[in-house]
């Protein structure tokens, strides 16, 4: 009789453990994230689908072979070093990529994003890791995207008012600290209304896409377009004089009045461009260039138009 219930209590605890160890399976065979567990050697023991998925290796391709097939070169000669001190610490699991972007390999060599999450453990008195690595490729490319909606102007593909903001804090920034001088260009399209008022709205887009065109091909690979509102442009010209920031307005106004689009009667829709030029001075906020620039462009406009003006 005592037998018999020793028997069915361990009968029981076989078929918990057979039971835990089944959801233990499903668990990590449904993960999303790649799971790894290595020996004390950093050989891998485990490979689960979303590793084989992630890195493009069977798990029987990988078993036995060391982790640092899976990495980056520049951080495998680092990578003992710094599992030793993460064995002799007190801590259980780490995140190790807070601080640096750690990318990782594919079979076909193609490097990816990556965050890692180790985690140690004692198995018969010896360490084992487990690594949980999520592939940020998807992540990254949302948030690039986003970034890139942030900073654009649709109907242009140009840099919107709120980037060339930001790039004007930084090139204030850098005249305050090695004075090195730079201008503002602020360009506003001649009676643009007319423009939409005799040709339509879809011709007006036309002009300021076919504009933005010509004025980037004037421009250095430095300096900085944005489209600032409606048919208001702006340019930041580093490193740059009046002087010099008034031939670049001279040559953009010119090269705008030369170009045509076609109305939709396949007419030839002529446009021009005033613009107001401004250096920064030494007693100036960042703010003001631009106001000096919008002063300028007023009087390029009052002193009838297609000019520059400073
Ligand atoms: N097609 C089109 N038109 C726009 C866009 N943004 C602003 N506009 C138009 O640009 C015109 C600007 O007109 P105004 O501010 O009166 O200036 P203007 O006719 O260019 O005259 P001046 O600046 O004084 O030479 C308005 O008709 C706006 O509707 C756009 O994205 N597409």
């Amino acid at each position: 009789m005592i037998i018999g219930i020793h028997m069915s209590d361990k009968h029981k605890l076989q078929q918990e453990m057979s039971n835990a160890n089944s959801r233990y399976s499903s668990l990590i065979d449904a993960a999303f994230d790649a799971i790894i567990t290595m020996d004390g050697k950093q050989n891998i023991q485990f490979f689960n689908h979303a590793a084989e998925n992630t890195f493009g290796y069977s798990a029987d391709e990988v078993i036995g072979k060391s982790i640092t097939k899976l990495m980056q070169k520049k951080f495998r000669p680092n990578h003992s070093d710094y599992i030793k001190q993460f064995t002799d610490s007190d801590i259980q699991s780490r995140d190790m990529s807070s601080r640096v972007m750690i990318m990782a390999v594919k079979k076909d060599n193609t490097e990816f994003p990556v965050e890692i999450t180790i985690s140690k453990i004692s198995v018969n008195g010896k360490i084992e890791f487990t690594t949980i690595i999520r592939d940020l490729s998807n992540r990254i490319a949302f948030i690039e995207k986003l970034q890139h909606q942030v900073n654009t102007d649709n109907l242009t593909g140009l840099y919107n008012r709120n980037y060339f903001n930001s790039k004007l804090k930084d090139i204030y920034h850098q005249y305050k600290r090695f004075g090195h001088s730079f201008c503002v260009l602020m360009l506003d399209l001649d009676r643009f209304k007319m423009v939409n008022d005799s040709y339509g709205h879809l011709i007006g887009d036309k002009v300021l896409q076919e504009f933005s065109k010509k004025v980037q091909q004037v421009l250095r690979e430095v300096d900085l377009l944005a489209r600032f509102g409606g048919e208001e442009f702006i340019v930041l010209l580093p490193n740059t004089k009046l002087e010099a920031a008034k031939d670049v307005a001279d040559r953009i106004r010119k090269r705008v009045s030369k170009q045509r689009v076609l109305s939709q009667n396949h007419e030839p829709v002529t446009f021009t461009v005033s613009i107001g030029v401004a250096e920064i001075g030494t007693d100036d906020e960042k703010e003001s260039i631009i106001k000096l620039a919008d002063e300028a462009l007023y009087r390029a406009k009052n002193n009838g138009r297609n000019r520059v003006s400073d």
